[in-house]
């Protein structure tokens, strides 16, 4: 029972903050639904009694008249009000998912990106995601049939012991069993939906496979429809035959309620005919007594199965509510004092990092130093923790062990998202936004909208500017060809949008991870050209596989399984002769069509 009060506390609250007008007109509805209930049980006994008093050839008394007209004028009244119900609650419904959807979006943008590495994570954020769209709307509905049910049945009820005493207490015992097998029911389906989510994840996957255009190249280029489609219809048959084994658990475990209710109305029944028979009630009171009985029925399961949904969105509202409560890590992110404007020098000391549900160290203790208005790379084999790096001076991720400094200062002291606030950073997978140009580089610092002015300087900086004002409708038009009117850019192209996003933001530290992979000899050499104007005297630092613009670096860092093996400049890691000048050489041998030395 307190289970149920807390519920119903935590219900009332969430559709109280979504819409609290409409919900108490919707309340005020229900009542008014339930007292027409009411009265139609007062008049059928009104009318039965003058059909009975009634001889023949008596004509049309007006109590009989009166009484047809106010079951007529009561009937309409209720078709009414459950209209009205219908229209408003869907509203109410959807305003309640509303809210609940942006509490649900708040926490999955705050939370660490540490979370976005594990799949239960994934599993719940989709149950979340589904939970919150969906059980608002049955949460808004089962309050307001609790209210309904209730009244109707405290109004039918009273009615009813009018008629005589013994009778209500009977049709309520009916409820007792359904009671018992709901609560069953909703552990059930609550349980069937977390077994199913990492199926569920798995086959939404193979649809996005089969239906995003990005993939659609390449499912056609290997001809993988088909096969993939024979995998996405093999996990739906599996889904089905498990839905099927639930739903026969389900309706073994209703029928059980119903039959139990339905013998205990036999009873009643039972009863009403002995009163009868014994003239307790006069046969208008029994008639009347029967439609009570058939109403009261309707509104006490009413009051059941809303009770069941409300215990059932309960599983699922403390579900969303776990997950909000990430939210709560979230808001640590921004705990701790703002980061310094800028720097004079950053050290990376003895950092390691394992991602979380990984076992192997990404980074096994790397040292390294970059001095405000330096341009460092970083370079080594694929795997050798280079981007992992990046993550963590971007402050995306805190090392596992070791410290990131700012002038000495651990950057843990400070708030990571004022720390984010001071760094630009492109990932090699960055997001190609299917917006306009203007917002695909503006995005760098997006909070006060976009600046026109310094959008067209960063993309002429990048060297998007050309192709971008070269298309339709220049900075507006949308980069995608999802949307009407979209155009798409090439790799390399998308890649100059990206830079010009890492210069809009106009960062103390920018850091870049292959910025240049997808661009053209021409258009490479032209941004590393441009690279220590657009810095200003601000720090770079960059990843790149190509040394030819490694080596313009002030300082190169060499990592190796998730160590920095050496470091200099181009001409000293030369002379070293080490790792760098061994794969400096064999890109150059490949380039020169010349044997590379060993
Ligand atoms: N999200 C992740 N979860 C677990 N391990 C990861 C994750 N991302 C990378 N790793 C592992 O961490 C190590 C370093 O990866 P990282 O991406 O930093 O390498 P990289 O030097 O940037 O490689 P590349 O040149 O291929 O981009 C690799 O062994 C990789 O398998």
């Amino acid at each position: 029972m307190g289970r149920l009060w807390r519920l119903l506390r935590r219900s009332t609250q969430l559709v109280w903050g979504a819409g609290r007008s409409l919900f108490l007109g919707l309340l005020v509805v229900q009542v008014l639904a339930a007292l027409v209930l009411a009265g139609q049980v007062l008049i059928v006994e009104s009318f039965l009694s003058a059909v009975l008093t009634l001889g023949p050839g008596d004509g049309v008394p007006t109590s009989l008249l009166l009484a047809t007209l106010g079951l007529a004028g009561l009937m309409a009244l209720a078709t009414l009000l459950d209209a009205v119900r219908g229209r408003f609650s869907r509203y109410l419904g959807e305003s309640v998912a509303r809210r609940t959807y942006q509490d649900v979006l708040d926490a999955a943008t705050g939370v660490s990106l540490r979370y976005f590495e594990s799949a239960a994570f994934y599993d719940r954020l989709q149950r979340v995601e589904a939970a919150a769209t969906s059980r608002p709307f049955q949460v808004t509905q089962a309050l307001l049939g609790i209210v309904g049910g209730l009244t109707a049945t405290v109004g039918v009820g009273a009615v009813l012991v009018g008629i005589h005493p013994v009778l209500l207490p009977l049709l309520l015992l009916g409820g007792l069993p359904l009671i018992l097998t709901n609560r069953r029911e909703s552990r059930l389906e609550f349980g069937f939906t977390v077994d199913q989510t990492p199926h569920q994840r798995r086959r939404a996957y193979l649809s996005y496979l089969l239906t995003t255009r990005e993939e659609a190249k390449e499912v056609r280029a290997f001809d993988l429809g088909r096969p993939l489609r024979a995998r996405f219809d093999e996990l739906y048959a599996a889904y089905l035959a498990d839905l099927a084994r639930h739903l026969r658990r389900r309706l073994t475990l209703s029928t059980m309620g119903n039959l139990g209710s339905a013998v205990v109305l036999t009873g009643t029944l039972l009863v009403l005919v002995r009163l009868i028979g014994d003239g307790a009630v006069s046969v208008a009171q029994a008639g009347a007594a029967i439609v009570a009985i058939r109403m009261l029925q309707g509104q006490v399961q009413t009051l059941l199965r809303s009770t069941q949904s409300i215990f059932e969105a309960g599983l699922f509202l403390h579900d969303v509510d776990e997950f909000m409560a990430l939210g709560t890590v979230a808001r640590d992110e921004e705990a701790g004092a703002p980061a310094p404007e800028g720097f004079e020098e950053i050290s990376v000391e003895d950092v390691r990092f394992t991602y979380p549900g990984s076992e192997a160290e990404a980074l096994r203790g790397v040292d390294l130093r970059i001095r405000r208005g330096q341009v460092v790379a970083l370079v080594g084999e694929n795997g050798s923790g280079k981007t992992t790096l990046a993550k963590i001076l971007a402050g995306l991720y805190d090392p596992t062990d070791g410290a990131v400094r700012w002038d000495g200062r651990d950057t843990r002291e400070y708030s990571r998202v004022s720390v984010r606030e001071r760094v630009a950073v492109i990932f090699q997978d960055f997001v190609r936004y299917a917006f306009t140009a203007r917002e695909n580089i503006a995005f760098g610092r997006y909070a006060d909208g976009p600046d026109d002015e310094r959008v067209a300087e960063a993309a002429a900086r990048s060297g998007a500017a050309g192709f971008l004002t070269a298309l339709p409708q220049g900075y507006d038009t949308v980069l995608s060809r999802i949307f009407k009117g979209g155009r798409d850019l090439s790799g390399g192209q998308w890649q100059r949008v990206a830079i010009a996003r890492a210069f809009y933001r106009d960062a103390e530290l920018m850091i870049l991870d292959e910025p240049t992979a997808a661009l053209d000899p021409r258009a490479e050499s032209r941004l590393y050209e441009s690279l220590r104007a657009v810095l200003a005297g601000r720090t770079a630092v960059f990843i790149s596989h190509r040394f030819s613009s490694v080596r313009s670096a002030d300082v190169i860092y060499v990592l190796d399984e998730g160590r920095v093996v050496e470091s200099g400049s181009h001409t000293e890691l030369m002379a070293r002769d080490g790792m760098y000048a061994e794969l400096f050489r064999l890109q150059a041998a490949a380039y020169l069509d010349a044997p590379a030395r060993e």
